[in-house]
């Protein structure tokens, strides 16, 4: 059934503060690092959400130790993962890349038999180079033909208890999940992992440099060369982290400041981080932001009168798009959005998502290979749909604030990592404006 949920239409300038939930990307790289010591880890401040909820669940199928003690708030939660040796399990990985990558190296990794599956969308996102690259390394791996021939969920690992591990190439030009999978599961291999990239350049290399980080905060030693990396083996510690606010779903409450002219600020914005979503702030600058930080760690974006349009290479940002082509479709001419072929294997296609819901609101939009062109035009409400992608759902708020009649298909999606993105999208709508 879908659900519909109209979406706050406040054209003049909002003003507030929005505490966002704590990062997906880092929470994965955690649960899955933290999983492979047998020291226990301490996660703090986690994310209450579906893919960090679909994550904690496999790694306790696979027999890990996660512990998640809930607290008032989620700020307040402290989650315990202690690994040891794997056995196999059933695993459901919703619509999650992170789960549906990650995982299966670890089940390779462990004794036993896992079957992984997911969301219908699930069985159609690009899986192919992770499950050839591990049957490269030694796995067996039964797993379903897509369309298109290649390896894809629902899957069946029949895990050995170990891997060899060594030397490996994949073409990781589908997404950097796959190359982050293997990097991740690394420490474990008996001599390590070489990774090296062949064919197209790796999308989102940021979300790379996140994996390596995380993998050197644990002891483990990262060694990095042009499209290619090592990890050594060893046992990783992670110790206690605390999880930093996910950047790139604090951008639609920017963007909200963006499409209003108004002045958004977000409390525990992180001084240094490996989180892509971080480069929001430039790129809204470029669209005539002003963006201030405070040395309380807030950081404060106040929107233009009039925005500008954007031409940028967004190869390493891909999960800010559907944000920034809302703001785009607002902006004073027409703006590209280039090298972001890898839209297509995400929760949705996401090229063809934003190409006609801009077009169902009367912006003009087309796809031109890899780049979307977004040329703004008078909009009007319209029903927008939402594909079960998160980010779409968000896209179709933000074009909602500032156009009227906009109704969102689905709101409840964007559970997939802020479940109370409907209240907190009015709780700043509404906030003293
Ligand atoms: O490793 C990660 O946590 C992610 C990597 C990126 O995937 P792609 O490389 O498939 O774009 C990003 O878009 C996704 O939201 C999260
Ligand atoms: C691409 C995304 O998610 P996933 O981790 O499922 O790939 C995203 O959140 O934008």
């Amino acid at each position: 059934m879908t659900s519909l949920w109209p979406a706050p239409h406040h054209p003049s300038p909002v003003v507030g503060a929005v505490s966002v939930p704590a990062s997906k990307s880092l929470m994965a790289r955690y649960f899955i690092v933290a999983a492979l010591g047998s020291k226990p880890s301490i996660i703090r401040a986690p994310l209450r959400a579906r893919d960090s909820a679909l994550m904690a669940q496999a790694l306790r199928n696979l027999g890990v130790e996660v512990i998640w003690e809930r607290g008032e708030t989620e700020a307040e939660d402290v989650i315990t993962v202690r690994g040891g040796q794997m056995h196999g399990g059933t695993i459901d990985a919703g619509l999650a890349g992170t789960v549906m990558r990650f995982v299966p190296p670890l089940a390779a990794l462990a004794s036993g038999e896992t079957r992984i599956d997911g969301d219908a969308g699930a069985r159609v996102r690009p899986m192919g180079p992770v499950v050839e690259a591990l049957r490269a390394l030694g796995a067996r791996i039964d797993a379903t033909e897509n369309a298109k021939g290649e390896p894809a969920l629902p899957l069946t690992i029949y895990g050995k208890g170990g891997l060899t591990g060594g030397e490996v190439e994949i073409d990781s030009s589908a997404s950097s999940q796959f190359i982050s999978a293997l990097l991740l599961a690394g420490p474990r291999f008996e001599r390590g992992i070489t990774v090296r990239s062949t064919g197209a350049k790796v999308p989102s290399v940021p979300h790379l440099n996140m994996t390596v980080d995380v993998l050197r905060r644990a002891g483990i030693e990262v060694r990095c060369a042009p499209n290619t990396w090592t990890v050594l083996p060893g046992e990783p510690h992670l110790g206690g982290v605390t999880v930093e606010p996910d950047l790139s779903n604090a951008a639609p409450f920017l963007a909200a400041a963006m499409v209003t002219g108004g002045e958004v600020s977000i409390p525990r914005w992180p001084e240094q981080t490996t989180q892509p979503g971080a480069q929001i702030t430039e790129i809204f600058e470029r669209m005539g932001a002003a963006v201030e930080s405070t040395h309380d760690g807030v950081l404060t974006l106040r929107g233009p009168q009039t925005i500008s349009p954007l031409d940028a290479d967004l190869h390493d940002v891909g999960e800010l798009t559907p944000t920034i082509a809302a703001v785009a479709a607002y902006a004073a001419g027409p703006s590209r959005l280039r090298n972001i072929g890898q839209l297509r294997g995400h929760e949705t296609d996401r090229l063809a998502a934003i190409e006609a819901e801009l077009t169902r609101v009367g912006c003009g939009a087309r796809i031109e290979g890899d780049d979307i062109v977004i040329e703004p035009a008078p909009l009007h409400g319209a029903q927008m749909r939402t594909y079960a992608d998160h980010r779409m759902a968000t896209f179709a708020a933000i074009i909602g604030l500032r156009t009227s009649g906009v109704v969102v298909e689905n709101i409840e999606t964007t559970a997939k990592t802020m479940p109370h993105f409907p209240a907190m999208w009015n709780g700043l709508v509404e906030a003293e404006n």
